[in-house]
């Protein structure tokens, strides 16, 4: 379709093919530079009249009028790329007829893409999530545009903890095409552990076993972010902006990610995306559970408290490596939206299953994944660590731009293993510091770096994990069930109780009496604790000894990952220049 309209006192030919919705001046002079060319695919919706969304909808009636809304990139000059607003423009045409004609066509053209959108979700907001904004954020950013875009939405507004991830474990979800939470990584991991769990439910798949290859998820999971860290969000999508994410959400954005499933013994204990840490990341957690009150700020916080505790740990890592021939943790690339290294991952991930279902929208469908290859050896490292990370994703976040592992991949399938080893304090805070900026935090000779699709931690001689277990474990199912029927029941008792319990793990009568003074003493020397605990992308784990097992591509967010130019302005994080390693560069 195509006709001459009028936006604003300028006329424009205004073009809707099967691919494009376009509108060019009528100025011959500066024909080229004025045609503004939106892919369908990136339409968000049109109304009759001069309508506006945001911040609240407003209503001109008008007979010759119809408003186009789509995706924008940024939404001022100096904002980061991969921050998307609303494009909003009012065409004014020459008869209410041909407005009605126009509306009709653009909405048959949406119409078309439905199969590609989400048409019903179901959203859970974290009421006490980061700075306690998440209703607020939902009703006046993300619910207006849903509407807009035909959306509807079933709203939980959680009254406890884990009510997301039980709601997705038990409740019907028919007809819901993707689950969304409003809140943090940990809102983020309530929806992953539903997500998952009930695909494997369904398929009679044991997630226990860490051989098993389970069942890869077609519901999708959006996050908008209002939480402390964000840090999934800010990894797949390049900002947190609850905006941003809703776009995509909308237009059906499909990103797969690879989940690590980590074991003790034959029990499942967690999911994780971001960060299973152990040593210092372990030890910034347990402090910041005891001091939630101050928000997002208690992780800079702890993280100085921890800093200054200096400590280290003993143990063995050991790992399978991954094919180092596809790609590797110091390779200097990024991971960015159409990523060539996970697009080959997932050849090779689901062999027989069709390579387009796997692309960059959301489509339900069906996967087998390969099972054929074969472990390999393992490879094992003793020593003591001032910490011992293992990422399925970069991990970038507001903290830290390009995140604990710059060159690690979405979905290919590997986790990077970072081990830092005992060092000076300085050397470690050296370490930290090139999270926040664009030199290479590897280059360090205490530090070194795997790219793994499995790890194995255990504790030296007469440390081990309590021979208590079973009744640990009665402990752990005692709280999620408690969980399940107390309202007011937070997951920082038990992080704190595990905590707790941890830190007398490991310690005989003699060690308790010193308990006290170790743990003075912890705040200006390395003597104490000898057992750290495990960070699971923002929970404490029960245990120390773990397995750990890379699952590639087993879950699917409404993202595309990090468009080229996102992170364009990190280049410069604290007047550096950049070295080569920004986005722009690679
Ligand atoms: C000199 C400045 C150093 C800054 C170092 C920044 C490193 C930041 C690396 C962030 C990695 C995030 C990984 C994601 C983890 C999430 O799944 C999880 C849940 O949200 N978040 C955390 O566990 C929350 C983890 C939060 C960790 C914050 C660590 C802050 C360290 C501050 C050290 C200060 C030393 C000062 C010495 C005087
Ligand atoms: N109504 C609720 N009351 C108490 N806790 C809740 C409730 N709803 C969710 N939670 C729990 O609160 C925890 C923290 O929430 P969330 O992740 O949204 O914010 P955050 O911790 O501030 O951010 P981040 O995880 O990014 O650091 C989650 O692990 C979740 O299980
Ligand atoms: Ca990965």
């Amino acid at each position: 379709m195509e006709s001459v309209l009028r936006v604003g006192k300028k006329r424009y030919r205004v073009i809707l093919n099967g691919i494009h919705f376009s509108w060019t001046e009528l100025d011959k002079k500066n024909r080229d530079k004025k045609t503004v060319s939106v892919p369908v695919s990136e339409l968000i919706g049109v109304e009759k009249g001069r309508v506006e969304i945001l911040p609240q909808k407003k209503v001109e009636e008008s007979e010759q009028h119809f408003t186009v809304f789509s995706v924008m990139r940024g939404s001022c000059r100096s904002s980061p790329s991969g921050l998307w607003s609303v494009g909003r423009t009012e065409f004014y045409c020459s008869s209410r007829d041909h407005r009605d004609h126009w509306v009709t066509q653009l909405k048959t053209a949406l119409a078309a893409k439905s199969g590609m959108r989400p048409q019903r979700l179901l959203v859970f907001i974290n009421p006490y999530g980061g700075k306690k904004k998440g209703v607020q954020i939902y009703r006046t950013l993300a619910s207006p545009l849903l509407e807009l875009a035909g959306i509807s939405a079933h709203v939980v507004v959680t009254e406890r903890a884990n009510q997301a991830r039980d709601h997705i474990l038990k409740k019907e979800l028919t007809g819901f095409d993707g689950v969304v939470c409003v809140g943090g990584d940990g809102m983020f991991s309530e929806l992953l552990h539903g997500v998952i769990g009930r695909t494997q439910q369904e398929a009679g798949l044991s997630e226990h076993d860490p051989t098993v290859t389970l069942q890869p998820c077609n519901l999708h999971i959006g996050i908008i972010p209002a939480g402390s860290t964000d840090c999934v969000c800010f990894a797949t999508v390049g900002v947190n902006d609850p905006v941003t994410s809703t776009l995509h959400i909308i237009i059906g954005d499909s990103q797969p990610l690879d989940v690590c499933s980590v074991h003790h013994q034959s029990t499942l204990v967690r999911y994780s995306v971001s960060l299973v840490g152990y040593g210092f990341y372990g030890d910034v957690l347990a402090e910041s559970e005891k001091h939630r009150w101050m928000g997002p700020l208690r992780y800079d916080y702890s993280g100085c408290v921890t800093y200054l505790s200096n400590r280290s740990y003993s143990g063995t890592v050991q790992f399978l490596p991954a094919d180092p021939q596809v790609s590797s943790p110091r390779d200097n690339t990024r991971c960015l939206s159409g990523c060539r290294v996970c697009s080959e991952s997932t050849e090779r991930l689901f062999p027989q299953s069709d390579a387009s279902s796997h692309t960059s929208s959301y489509s339900p469908s069906q996967y087998s994944q390969d099972s054929s290859q074969s472990e390999g050896d393992w490879v094992s490292i003793e020593g003591r660590f001032k910490c011992v990370s293992l990422t399925c994703m970069s991990s970038s976040c507001p903290r830290s731009p390009l995140g604990l592992s710059p060159a690690a991949h979405l979905a290919d399938g590997t986790g990077d293993l970072i081990l830092v080893r005992e060092t000076h304090a300085l050397g470690f805070l050296k370490y930290l510091h090139r999270h926040t900026n664009t030199e290479d935090q590897f280059d360090l000779p205490f530090v070194e770096v795997h790219r793994v699709r499995a790890v194995k931690f255990s504790l030296p001689p007469g440390e081990e994990d309590s021979e208590d277990e079973e009744d640990e474990e009665k402990q752990i199912e005692g709280w999620e069930s408690k969980t399940e029927t107390d309202g007011s029941t937070h997951k920082s008792m038990s992080q704190q109780h595990l905590a707790e319990k941890r830190d007398e793990r490991g310690m005989g009568d003699d060690k308790k009496k010193k308990k006290k003074s170790d743990f003075l003493c912890g705040l200006c020397c390395s003597r104490a604790p000898s057992v750290s605990v495990w960070n699971c992308d923002g929970e404490i784990l029960p245990f120390t000894e773990i397995l750990c097992r890379v699952h590639g591509q087993l879950v699917r967010l409404f993202a595309r990952g990090i468009e080229d130019g996102a992170g364009s302005r990190n280049c410069r994080v604290g007047n550096r220049k950049c070295k080569g390693r920004c986005v722009l560069h690679t």
